[in-house]
């Protein structure tokens, strides 16, 4: 038999094990390590058909980038190891991740203000809703850290998360996103859009206050709700039985508050995970409505290429089932360089400040599981 059951493995079994030509994927059903896939299938067509050929057991792993005509990174694995979720407590944090400092912002925050006030513009001429629009920021270790101590620090700074690790080579992708695109799992579909933030706090009672305005605030609403009400257009055609809550609930990460939806339903028959994955990939949560007007600002005023973040990255096995989240909170380290991104949505009633201030959050997820501080410059 191809898969080994792994009775045994537990996610610290799992960490240990995890190499930088292997993918790892942790969510809240449970945590999965493919050692060595044949990375190699590069389209969503490829992927496809591999899994229609691929051996009973086999599993189709990896990333699809934000832009799906660009290259994917996705292989099949025979041999996979599965161990139960996370829990608080059972991933310890690591010694020795290396101490880390600032090399450059691009945008720097002036910068990126500017550029929310031009996707403001666009809002103001008609033609644009939403847009989310991402800065990326890069840190320098003292010594290349391991990608392993990197993928424990961040599964011990949030179990909760969907904390993943995927081969780009060369490169590797790590985050600790909180965002489900989709699973399809025991005969039923879950797509969890999670779209309106704010940040924690150390001191409880304002932590309490950001969560409460977070929950009242109209604004934030009607940005969820949009996102929302794309993500069950798209899985009308390939389901059935879909359940849309009226309210969304609070998330809390972390370093973040969130709007989160579940909505569920039922699979049509001969409908994967990695189908699922694909019709709905890009949300309104990490591009904008509409889609197109949203592409266009991104390509326009984003000064780098967005490649795997804001992408996907997940599993999808021989029988449909699997999971995909957002690559969210994430990086990509290459030696001693780690390159961090983070977005935020710009709406009607956004400002530029409000944008920055955002994505200096969204940044905190990384920077507070190495060890490094805010300092921005
Ligand atoms: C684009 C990111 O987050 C998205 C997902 C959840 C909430 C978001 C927000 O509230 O702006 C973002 O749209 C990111 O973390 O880089």
């Amino acid at each position: 038999m191809s898969v080994r059951a792994g009775e045994h493995d537990t996610v610290a079994t799992l960490l240990r094990d995890y190499r930088p030509e292997s993918f790892f994927l942790a969510s809240p059903r449970g945590v999965v390590l493919a050692p060595s896939p044949a990375f190699g299938l590069t389209s969503p067509d490829e992927a496809r058909s591999a899994l229609a050929d691929a051996r009973p057991g086999t599993l189709l792993v990896g990333a699809f980038p934000f832009d799906l005509r660009r290259p994917a990174r996705v292989g099949l694995s025979e041999r996979v190891r599965h161990a139960a979720p996370m829990v608080p407590g059972s991933v310890t944090t690591p010694a020795g991740v290396s101490a880390v400092r600032w090399s450059w912002n691009d945008p720097d925050p002036g910068a990126y203000q500017v550029a929310v006030a031009r996707a403001l513009d666009r809002i103001t001429a008609g033609d644009l809703r939403k847009v989310v629009l991402a800065r990326s920021a890069e840190l320098i270790a003292d010594r290349p850290p391991r990608p392993a101590e990197l993928l424990a620090a961040l599964a011990a700074s949030d179990p909760s998360a969907y904390v993943f690790a995927t081969d780009l080579g060369r490169r590797t992708l790590l985050g600790a996103s909180p965002e489900l695109l989709v699973s399809r799992r025991c005969g039923t579909v879950l797509a969890n859009p999670i779209v309106g933030s704010a940040p924690r706090d150390p001191d409880p009672v304002q932590d309490g206050h950001n969560a409460t305005a977070l929950l009242r605030s109209v604004k934030e609403h009607q940005e969820h709700h949009m996102v929302v009400d794309k993500v069950a257009d798209a899985l009308a055609p390939l389901c059935r039985r879909l359940r849309v809550p009226k309210l969304p609930e609070l998330l809390r990460t972390a370093q973040m508050w969130h709007l989160s939806s579940r909505v569920t339903a039922l699979p049509r028959e001969g409908v994967t995970a990695l189908d699922l994955a694909l019709a709905l990939h890009p949300t309104p949560a990490v591009c904008g409505r509409p889609d197109g007007s949203a592409r266009e600002v991104i390509n326009e005023v984003e000064p780098f290429r967005r490649d795997f973040y804001t992408g996907i990255v997940g599993w999808t096995d021989t029988w449909g089932d699997g999971e995909w989240a957002i690559a969210l909170r994430c990086g990509e380290l290459r030696d001693a360089s780690l390159r961090l991104y983070a977005g935020t949505g710009v709406v009607e009633t956004s400002t530029p400040e409000e944008g920055a201030a955002g994505t200096s959050a969204q940044l905190r997820t990384l920077l507070s599981a190495l060890g490094a501080g805010d300092a921005e410059r």
